[in-house]
């Protein structure tokens, strides 16, 4: 099977409202009078894969509810493929949006066959074109050879695929999926979303996708619109929220980091012991919260007579698979020592108590005011 390449989308802030698949105006939802979704904006381009991504209860869920027409908004506005589908007045319900649907809990009919189940979702086509549109998507996503088999028959994969097939024959405007990958084991899930990215790209369709899991958000969207407590608290490439968090919420739900206290010195310059930061933006004087990535340490051994800037002891070294982890103790002037993680390619395994230069590269290091969430 041929497998097309997969083209940047990179259409942030330039989308034509009226050719996006999906834009939320200031989108808001309650329950019980506590806010769940508070003040929800973003728009998905043509063919632009987005992720919702955040802790569990911040609000991803509702939101996506909302595209799909299973929650009305108390506020706001969204539209589809440049409809209108939800504000103040008016409410279209969801099998009238144009949205395909792939959710973890969203079975396929047991008493129905494979083909059955694809069939079942078109409308307004006669019966032997239904059927050659669900043939179409079972080949596309790999199940052409399935047609006839039942849902039990089928491994979790194989009915991810059918219910991506289903999801996909209408030729919605939009689709939106909520951890969709979340009930399978973790080496058919990796195959299973490989897959999908490759069949929704192909397909061209507006995606929005709902995941707890940065990585998994990094692998598969265009763009990324991190939550938190109801909040998007910043949009962007993948690349963006990973190298420039703008928070040290971003920063941390970003995978593990190093994380130290530090003062801002005069002319924004935050000295810490693996060298100065900068720290332009920050008040001069306050404590700062500094976050540095365990692969922006770089370790190497010492040459004879050498005296580099930092020196790091080695306490242990860990073989983790694609990478090693080290665990460093970094002089300070106090002598008190500062305990770092340093994530090295491959196997990397220093003895204890070797002595190594550390160096830092600053595009992984953030300075952020003390106490910000
Ligand atoms: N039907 C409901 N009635 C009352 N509260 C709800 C309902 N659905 C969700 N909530 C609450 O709204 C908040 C947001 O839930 P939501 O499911 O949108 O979050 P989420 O980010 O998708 O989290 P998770 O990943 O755990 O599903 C949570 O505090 C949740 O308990």
């Amino acid at each position: 099977m041929r497998i097309d390449p997969i083209r940047p989308v990179s259409l942030r802030g330039e989308v034509d409202p009226d050719k996006a698949g999906l834009v939320l105006q200031g989108v808001r939802h309650s329950y019980g009078g506590e806010p769940v979704v508070d003040g929800v904006s973003l728009t998905v381009g043509p063919g632009e894969l987005l992720c919702l991504l955040g802790p569990s209860g911040c609000g991803k869920t509702t939101t996506l509810r909302i595209c799909a027409g299973l929650e009305a908004p108390t506020e706001g506005e969204v539209r589809v493929a440049g409809m209108l589908v939800a504000d103040r007045q008016s409410f279209v319900p969801p099998e009238r949006r144009n949205v395909g649907f792939l959710f973890q809990d969203y079975a396929l009919f047991p008493h129905l066959s494979v083909e059955e189940n694809v069939v079942f979702g078109l409308e307004g086509m006669p019966r032997k074109k239904k059927q050659e549109r669900a043939r179409e998507v079972l080949s596309q996503v790999g199940m052409a050879d399935y047609i006839q088999a039942y849902p039990h028959t089928l491994s979790g994969g194989q009915q991810q695929r059918v219910g991506l097939a289903r999801a996909l024959a209408p030729e919605p405007k939009l689709m939106l999926l909520d951890e969709p990958f979340s009930g399978l084991d973790r080496r058919l899930r990796d195959q299973v979303r490989d897959e999908t990215l490759h069949v929704l790209k192909a397909s061209g369709v507006a995606t929005v996708m709902v995941t707890h899991d940065p990585e998994e958000a990094m692998f598969m969207a265009d763009a990324i619109a991190l939550m938190n407590r109801g909040r998007i608290v910043q949009m962007g490439s993948p690349v963006e929220l990973y190298c420039y968090p703008k928070t040290a919420f971003a920063a941390r739900f970003f995978g593990e980091v190093n994380e130290f206290a530090a003062r801002v010195g005069a002319g924004g310059q935050v000295e810490t012991p693996l060298g100065p930061l900068d720290g332009r933006g920050l008040i001069s004087g306050a404590a700062a919260t500094v976050m540095v990535r365990p692969e922006a340490l770089k370790l190497a051994a010492i040459e004879d007579g050498a005296s580099p800037d930092v020196v790091g002891r080695v306490l242990a070294s860990r073989m983790l698979g694609r990478t090693s982890l080290v665990h460093l103790q970094v002089e300070t002037p106090d002598g008190a020592g500062l305990h770092l993680h340093a994530r090295v390619p491959g196997r990397y395994l220093p003895p204890p108590e070797e002595r190594l230069e550390v160096s830092l590269d600053r595009s992984l290091a953030f300075v952020y005011p003390a106490g910000q969430d």
